[in-house]
């Protein structure tokens, strides 16, 4: 029997595509089963398509409680599919990721295109600006994320992203690895000063 975990919810930014290789969509169910052994509660985009569906159905499978935040140009079932669990609506993007940020204790991002790219990069800026300090995972599956963790080494050999700040990605290959890393993690606030708020954000 595990301990419980430190989290009660995760955000987990994924695909709206199931990506090309059947190793994305198996590193989606097996982040699902970690999350549901560890008794820990799913906030996510909303929606059934790609890893998104994916993760969303198996958490819901599990028995766990599923959250969608989905802005409500999105809502029609035609564009996102089914959603399952509880589904809030909200007016923008902005207030999406806000919501999805605020209802939730750690933060992680599965392959996925720009939708995801720019979630994750988000929660990480506001990370590096104490907005929050919830821990930022990345699940590099199969090396999917080895290029940008390439280019996030060359800012910081360039001066445009501290080197206190290239420790905000705990990343790992596996979901087992990733959530035994985020599990240890000590968040750390790094502008402790600084006092803003997610109101900034809407
Ligand atoms: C019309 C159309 C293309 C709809 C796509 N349908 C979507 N439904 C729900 N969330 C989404 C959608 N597209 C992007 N997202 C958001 O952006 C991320 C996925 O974008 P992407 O596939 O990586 O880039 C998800 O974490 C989700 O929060």
């Amino acid at each position: 029997m595990k301990p419980s975990s430190r989290f009660r919810r995760v955000c987990v930014f994924c695909g709206s595509s199931p990506g090309n290789k059947p190793s994305y969509q198996i590193a989606a169910i097996q982040l699902a089963k970690q999350l549901v052994e560890r008794k820990i509660d799913l906030v996510y985009g909303g929606g059934s398509i790609g890893l998104m569906g994916l993760v969303s159905q198996a958490v819901f499978d599990g028995g766990r409680h599923v959250l969608g935040v989905i802005p409500k140009t999105l809502m029609p079932r035609e564009i996102t599919g089914e959603t399952v669990g509880e589904v809030r609506p909200v007016s923008s993007m902005h207030q999406r990721k806000a919501e999805m940020a605020r209802q939730s204790d750690a933060f992680i991002a599965l392959p996925g295109g720009y939708g995801t790219l720019e979630e994750l990069l988000e929660v990480i800026t506001w990370a590096q600006l104490g907005i929050h300090d919830k821990p930022v995972g990345l699940l590099n599956v199969d090396g999917y994320y080895n290029s940008l963790l390439s280019f996030i080494d060359k800012a910081v050999d360039e001066g445009f992203i501290a080197p206190s700040a290239r420790h905000i990605i705990i990343s790992a290959p596996t979901a087992l690895e990733l959530m035994c890393k985020l599990e240890e993690c000590m968040p750390e606030n790094y502008d402790a000063a600084s006092k803003l708020t997610w109101e900034m954000e809407h």
